[in-house]
């Protein structure tokens, strides 16, 4: 893999919930737009479960592997266990920092979603490898979102010396991705930006023009 700073920088997170057409076309298609890391996050309202679950992140994994796109599982560290995911993502609401570096060991990433400083500053001492901080703009894509806060603290993290590798999330866009790396943010995560667009490939193509200035 190249440095993880580079592969955050269009960083493409999507479920079966997120996709007007079949994951499967639009990961490929995201794909051959430029995505640099891809995110299995299959949640929300009709979200597979047990084996259709697993089944649909083994065919994206697969797809992954193919490109070199490191595959990133989130919340669910029995899959990623069970995938040889590449990593995984987690929040303050799932299981501790700690514990989930101790299971998947050291070669494997791990992000972290952070709100706060000190959120920051536990993560980067339990062991996270990269910081997912937002919703910078609204989203409709998390129904238990975090109030909106700009770039903030990306900023005051940048400011204080944090040099961890970190993403924006949460309402971007092509229109407004640059700003956010202007912040300070190695790249940028989106759900629909690219899994609603009429056109993915050309929708990770635009974010990447964007990231890239
Ligand atoms: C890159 C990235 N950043 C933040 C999140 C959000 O994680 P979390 O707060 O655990 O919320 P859920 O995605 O689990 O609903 C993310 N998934 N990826
Ligand atoms: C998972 C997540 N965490 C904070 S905002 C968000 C949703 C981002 O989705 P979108 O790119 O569609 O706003
Ligand atoms: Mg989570």
């Amino acid at each position: 893999m190249k440095n993880l700073s580079e592969a955050l920088k269009v960083y493409f997170i999507m479920g079966s919930p997120n996709c007007l057409k079949e994951p499967v076309e639009v990961l490929k298609e995201a794909i051959a737009g430029g995505v640099t890391l891809f995110q299995f996050r299959e949640k929300g309202k009709g979200a597979l479960t047990g084996a259709e679950k697993y089944e649909l992140a083994r065919r994206l994994q697969s797809i992954c592997n193919e490109h070199q796109i490191p595959f990133i599982v989130n919340d669910d560290i029995e899959l990623a266990i069970e995938l040889d995911a590449d990593g995984v993502h987690i929040g303050q609401e799932d299981e501790p920092v700690k514990v989930v570096r101790e299971r998947i060991g050291d070669s494997k990433i791990l992000g972290v979603s952070v709100h706060t400083p000190e959120e920051a500053e536990t993560a980067l001492n339990d062991g996270a490898d990269y910081f997912g901080i937002g919703p910078i703009y609204p989203t409709s894509s998390k129904d238990d979102a975090k109030p909106v806060r700009g770039t903030e603290l990306i900023e005051i993290l940048r400011q204080q010396g944090y040099t961890i590798p970190m993403v924006g999330i949460g309402g971007i866009t092509s229109e407004n991705a640059a700003a956010v790396v202007k912040a300070g943010a190695d790249g940028v995560s989106v759900i629909t930006a690219i899994s609603h667009a009429d056109s993915p490939l050309e929708a990770a193509k635009a974010l990447i023009n964007s990231v890239e200035g």
